[in-house]
Parts: C-alpha cells; structure tokens; sequence
C-alpha cells in the first residue's frame, strides 16, 4: 500500500472514532501517524537527485513573495500588474505551467514576487504540480493566496489545508512548547500552566509513537496534540499569508465589505486597477522589512539605498546592521550612533545587541576613530521627533 493510501485510510478511521474522553488517546496517536506519513511523503523518492523538476528560482532582492491560488484566479495578471513583467493571462485554467519572478520596487526596496501554476485539491499529495509549487510557498517570506471573489469561501479553506497538510503553517507563530530528545532518563512532563487539550499519559504516547523514550517537554500554553505534534516534527514553516480577494469587479457592494473585514485579507480589482495601492502597503506592512541608512561621520545619509534587515530573517541588531556591511566590520566598532525611532534621544549611543527600527539613520564610530559629535553635546537633541520622516530626511542631522 502507497503512503496516500495509508494517509486515506487511518484519515477514514479518525472519522469512523467518536470524539470523547475514552477514544482522545488512540485519536492523538493517529494523528502522530498521518502526521509521520506526511513527512515521509514530503522526502523525495529514493534514486532522485534532490529538487530535479522543480521550479527553482534564485532568489533576489530583500524578500521573497509567492503567489498562491487556484488556477485562472488572476495571479498572472496581478504579476504583470505590480511588477511589469509579462506573465501570460488567460481564461483557460493552467495557463502558467512554471514559476515566473518579477521584481516589486517598493520604499526603495526591491521584492521579488513569483506567479506560479494554479493548484487544486488534492496538491499536496501530488495533483498537477502541486507540491512544486507548495515547494516555493515554503522558500517564501510571504505567501499572498489569491482568491477569486465571485468564487465558493470554501476555496480558502481547501488551499489552507492542502498548505498546512505538508508543514505550512500560516499566520500562526510556533507553539510555545519546549521540547529537547535526551539520551537517557526517560521523560519529564511539565507545564507552566493548567492543561486542558492534552495530559501527560497523551504526551507519553506521541512521544512512543515517534519512539522517543527520552526527553524533556514543557507546556507554556495550552497548546493542542496537533501543536505537540508540529513542535516533535520539527519541520514546520511558520509564513506570513495575506488574503487577495481579486475581480471585486463582478460582485456586489454589500460582498466586497464583508470580505474586506476578514482579517489579513485584501480586496482587488486587477481588471479597474482597485485598492492595489493597499495590497502593497499591506505586503510591506507584514514583510517586516527594516531600512536602515548608513551615515558616513560629516555627511548625509544616502536615503535612497537603505541596508535591509528582516527581524524573522538574520535580525535587526545593530551587529546584524553592520556583518550585512561587512563580516568583518564587527571587530572595529567601537558603537554606533543611532537616529530614529529606536532611539531614545539623537543621536543614541548605541552597542552591538541595540535593536534597529525601519528608516533609523546609523553611523558606525570605530575603535580607533574618533567621532566628531560626543554624548553630552546632543543630550539637548532629545525633544527631536521620533521618526525620521520624509520631511526630516530632507534636514541636515548633525555629526
Ligand atoms: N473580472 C475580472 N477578471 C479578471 C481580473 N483579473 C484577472 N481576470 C481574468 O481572469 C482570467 C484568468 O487570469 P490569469 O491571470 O490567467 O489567472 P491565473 O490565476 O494566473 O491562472 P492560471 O495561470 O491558469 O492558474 C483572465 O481571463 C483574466 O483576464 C479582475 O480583476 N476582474
Ligand atoms: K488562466
Ligand atoms: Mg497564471
């Protein structure tokens, strides 16, 4: 029997189980199993080279933003329309059959933004390309999963499950449970609060599931067997999803309100080029980018080539600020001055661990240096506003 066949069936047992006390534990434990099943499938098949026909694209700019839906929803049309490379739309389903990047320029930040081929159910186990294509939703910062308005609410959820059925995990962050395997010493079970989804007996029995004899576990929440499950695999993707609810064109007023308040969601229309300054304002919003300006000692920023730095990816510490400037820039500063809403006053003396703020202004004093402005001399600075603005950019900030 192939792995989906066994997926299938202990899924049709789960069904066939009532849900109480007495059946919780031989529940958990098969969701344990499917939860196994699923890793196993995501492994490529023995004999293949790794990725092969997959869509691999390098990877460019400051972010990654995949485009997810089913097929003739509008992606390729969306693409072409926020970043000016042609992608091929058309009325006929699977008209994209690879992934195609393009480039978003956006508050002097470039975003690289893939169309790729529709999927539908069942994608997750292998229909049409699916899992290629669920393959570039992983390497992605932001999943933007396009949905047509006029079409079934119920697509939102089929796409969510097929995503979530191989390790995505959208808008939720990781479950707040320690685990660590241990070598010897059986297991200790612990939580920092009551329980009320799992017990220990349950916890015992995932953990025999996955042969696991020895290891610590510790609840901060109360968290689910599914979580328990998601934090033992250890292979989950936490992404960022936002909602774009496109061709708002063919349905009604009263439709498109309702949408609109769903949350992480975003109404378009590509077609009468609708609210697609919201849908990227809310990209940039939930990519978390950070832009930093370097300011050499004496002169202005350059505010037109920010460095980039990502809180989910590599940090914004001012030691990540400077090893993106050059890895081995770190052992000459001495500090940095700091300008911005980081700051507490400008400019800020700030160490290595200071953490950065979008659109704050950094000049790096080395060790050997020595800075024109000292921390007396602008304590009198501290009534200046606490962003750099558009405006500000255009004042001369002194040191
Ligand atoms: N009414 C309306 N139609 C749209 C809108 N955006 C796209 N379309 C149409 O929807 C159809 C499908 O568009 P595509 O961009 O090819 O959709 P896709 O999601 O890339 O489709 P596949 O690549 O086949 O998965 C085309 O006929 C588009 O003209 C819109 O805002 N309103
Ligand atoms: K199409
Ligand atoms: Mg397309």
């Amino acid at each position: 029997m192939g792995i989906i066949e066994r997926i299938k069936e202990i899924e049709a047992e789960m069904a066939r189980t009532q849900k109480n006390k007495a059946t919780e534990y031989h529940l958990g434990q098969l969701k344990a199993k499917i939860a196994k099943l699923r890793t196993q499938l995501l492994e490529p098949p023995k004999g293949s080279s790794a990725g092969g026909d997959g869509f691999e694209v390098t990877k460019f700019g400051h972010g990654r933003v995949a485009l997810i839906g089913f097929p003739s929803v509008g992606k390729s049309t969306l693409l072409t329309m926020l970043t000016g490379t042609h992608s091929e739309a058309a009325s006929y389903e699977f008209t994209t059959l690879t992934c195609i990047p393009g480039i978003i320029h956006y508050n002097d930040t470039k975003i690289q933004l893939l169309d790729l081929p529709g999927i539908i159910e069942g994608a997750s186990e292998g229909k049409g390309r699916g899992r290629q294509v669920i393959a570039v939703a992983k390497s992605s910062d932001l999943v933007l999963m396009v949905l047509d308005a006029s079409k079934s609410e119920g697509h939102r959820q089929i796409l969510t499950r097929e995503l979530e059925s191989v390790g995505l995990r959208l808008n939720k962050r990781p479950p707040q449970i320690y685990f660590k395997k241990k070598k010897t010493g059986g297991i200790s079970f612990n939580s920092t609060l009551p329980l009320t989804h799992v017990d220990e007996k349950l916890c015992y029995q995932i953990l025999h599931e996955y042969k696991i004899h020895n290891a610590e576990v510790l609840f901060r929440e109360d968290a689910t067997v599914d979580d328990l499950i998601d934090v033992i695999e250890g292979n989950r993707k936490y992404i960022k999803c936002v909602y774009v609810y496109n061709k708002i064109d063919v349905i009604g007023i009263d439709d498109v309100d309702k949408l609109a308040r769903r949350p992480n969601s975003v109404v378009i229309s590509c077609n009468l080029k609708l609210n697609l300054d919201r849908l990227l304002s809310k990209m940039w919003e939930e990519m978390g980018l950070v832009r930093v300006y370097t300011k050499p000692q004496g002169q202005q920023p350059d505010f037109s080539d920010p460095v980039v730095l990502s809180a989910d990816r590599g940090g914004c510490t001012v030691e990540d600020f400077c090893n993106h400037i050059h890895r081995n820039l770190i052992k000459d500063v001495k500090y940095v001055l700091v300008w911005g809403t980081s700051a507490r006053h400008y400019p800020q003396h700030c160490g290595l661990g200071h953490v950065l703020q979008d659109e704050d202004v950094v000049q790096i004093v080395k060790k050997k240096e020595k800075e024109e402005g000292g921390r007396g001399r602008f304590k009198s600075h501290s009534t200046a506003p606490a962003r750099i603005s558009d405006r500000q950019k255009k004042a001369p900030l002194k040191t």
